[in-house]
């Protein structure tokens, strides 16, 4: 737990660290993060914090990422070459940790995996990953039916969504991926297909049990 004057010294070295336009999205993706948390019943200091610190080494340049993430073994040659802009999630959770020692490992992890997400992410990842994109000041793609979506579908739900959205806009845009990015789809692919059967199986299609007992009520279950 990150208390509130903390945390506005976080705010405030955030401040003379990244642009002005970071530091605001910074901002954005914080209370979104939080909101996101709030919904879905996740910890919402946490999110607070992962949404406001994760993008600190935006403010390292390229040759200077590149050389943490090698030093550090977090991304092959060919990414740190052909996408540098990935860097800064991977290497960001290493420099918080030296100034901010007291940042939990989950607040960390969810850092790290703003960009490219992960296999097997949290809740807590998930949604500072989802805050990222739909934040207020975010202007480009078409985030508005993941907007639309908060609250009216799981969080589960809402993070293939976004995932899937950012995977379209880099391919769409020519953009390169990062190799890990497809395992994550792929996963992701599979958890849902996993959701989806257990709702049929919950509901009343044809092929489940359910479909197959008298209409109305004739029996009245008392537990
Ligand atoms: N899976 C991915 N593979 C390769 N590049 C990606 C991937 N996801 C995002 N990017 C790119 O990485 C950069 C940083 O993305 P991101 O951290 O989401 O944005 P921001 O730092 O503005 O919050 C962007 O240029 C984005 O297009």
């Amino acid at each position: 737990m990150i208390d509130p004057d903390r945390f506005e010294e976080m705010r405030r070295l955030l401040e003379t660290r990244v642009k002005p336009s970071r530091y605001l999205h910074s901002m954005g993706v914080s209370q979104t993060a939080e909101q996101l948390a709030r919904i879905y019943g996740a910890n919402e200091n946490d999110a607070a914090v992962a949404g406001l610190l994760h993008d600190w080494d935006k403010a390292l340049s390229y040759k200077e990422l590149k050389r943490l993430a090698k030093k550090h073994k977090l991304a092959p040659k060919a990414v740190r070459k052909q996408m540098p802009g990935v860097l800064h999630s991977l290497t960001a959770p290493y420099s918080l940790h030296e100034e901010f020692p007291e940042l939990s490992p989950e607040v960390l992890q969810a850092v790290g995996r703003h960009t490219c997400g992960a296999t097997d992410m949290t809740d807590l990842d998930k949604i500072v990953f989802i805050a990222d994109i739909i934040e207020p000041g975010r202007t480009f793609g078409d985030v508005a039916p993941l907007r639309e979506a908060v609250g009216a579908v799981s969080l589960d739900e809402l993070f293939f969504m976004t995932y899937g959205s950012t995977l379209v806009y880099l391919i769409e845009a020519g953009l390169p991926v990062h190799p890990d990015s497809l395992d994550v789809w792929n996963v992701l692919v599979a958890e849902r297909a996993e959701r989806l059967e257990e709702e049929a199986g919950r509901c009343d299609s044809p092929a489940s049990p359910d479909a197959l007992r008298p209409r109305g009520p004739r029996v009245i279950v008392i537990e």
